[in-house]
């Protein structure tokens, strides 16, 4: 795919249209060691993206289906929200989002039970520092156990407990901007995840779709278990199954 940009990069076509892939390359050509990327330098960028970018969101939205299917109260809320804001007839567009106030609140709690990076990314200082009487060495690898502070009952009531109502009051506070120490699955600071704003309308439009498109029946009515293991990201140890059976009566939705 490079290859194949840099070839068309050459030519007139790109010029009133540069993405972000021709941005990077053309900083591979810049001739200031200061400013300039190598091509090892881009991949890794390209890589980190994507992998930072897929497995995260995909694994989140498993784990969103999961709870609701072990919580029908939930499930049903989410789906009469959907009903009441986008409508039987419609089909799910972006501007519907910031509207759907409970399905946000699910993806939020979804985020604090199964944190896909349980212990962020490890970072590292440069210099020997001090931070609350604790010293921290250079060099050392720092890892913030997000996955333990969001399920601490010092600062979550019943942590164990999946109820999205618990961010339906405190969306100021409780947001994903890394301002609140008891809820930073993206980090925080200047590393904080870049892909935030994607991430959340990613986990969101699939969501919808699926939950507005389709009722979902558990094979022999058989409750989704919540066993955890931690690879790439935190995933479920028995994928989710479930089956799907169509309920809007209009079928240009499935087309
Ligand atoms: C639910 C989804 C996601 C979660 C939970 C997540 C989580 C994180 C975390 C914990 C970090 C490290 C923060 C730190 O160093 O403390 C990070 C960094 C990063 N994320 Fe995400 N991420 C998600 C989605 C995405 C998406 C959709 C993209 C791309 C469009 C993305 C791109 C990146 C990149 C490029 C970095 C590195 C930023 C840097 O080092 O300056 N992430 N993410």
């Amino acid at each position: 795919m490079i290859e194949q940009r840099k070839k068309l990069g050459e030519g007139p076509k790109m010029a009133d249209s540069k993405d972000f892939l021709q941005q990077l390359l053309e900083l591979n050509q810049t001739g200031d060691v200061k400013t300039s990327l190598s091509m090892k330098e881009i991949n890794a960028v390209l890589l980190n993206i994507v992998t930072g970018a897929t497995d995260t969101t995909f694994t989140t939205i498993e784990w969103a289906m999961t709870e609701l299917l072990r919580h029908p109260d939930k499930l049903r809320r989410v789906v009469e929200e959907l009903d009441a804001i986008i409508g039987d007839q419609n089909i799910v567009e972006e501007f519907h989002l910031p509207r759907l106030l409970y399905l946000e609140a699910v993806v939020k709690e979804t985020l604090r039970i199964h944190p896909p990076a349980p212990l962020l990314m490890p970072h590292m200082p440069s210099e020997t520092i001090v931070v609350a009487g604790y010293t921290i060495p250079k060099n050392s690898n720092i890892f913030f156990n997000v996955w333990a502070i969001q399920r601490d009952t010092q600062f979550w009531e019943d942590p164990l407990q999946f109820e999205p109502e618990r961010f339906l009051n405190v969306t100021e506070k409780r947001n994903y901007k890394g301002n609140s120490f008891d809820f930073f699955l993206f980090g925080s600071g200047r590393r904080i995840c870049v892909g935030i704003s994607m991430a959340e309308k990613i986990m969101m439009l699939v969501l919808v779709t699926l939950l507005h498109c389709f009722e979902w029946e558990l094979p022999n009515g058989r409750k989704p278990d919540v066993k955890e293991q931690l690879r790439l990201v935190l995933s479920k140890v028995e994928p989710l199954v479930a089956v799907p059976i169509a309920r809007s009566s209009n079928s240009m939705q499935y087309q």
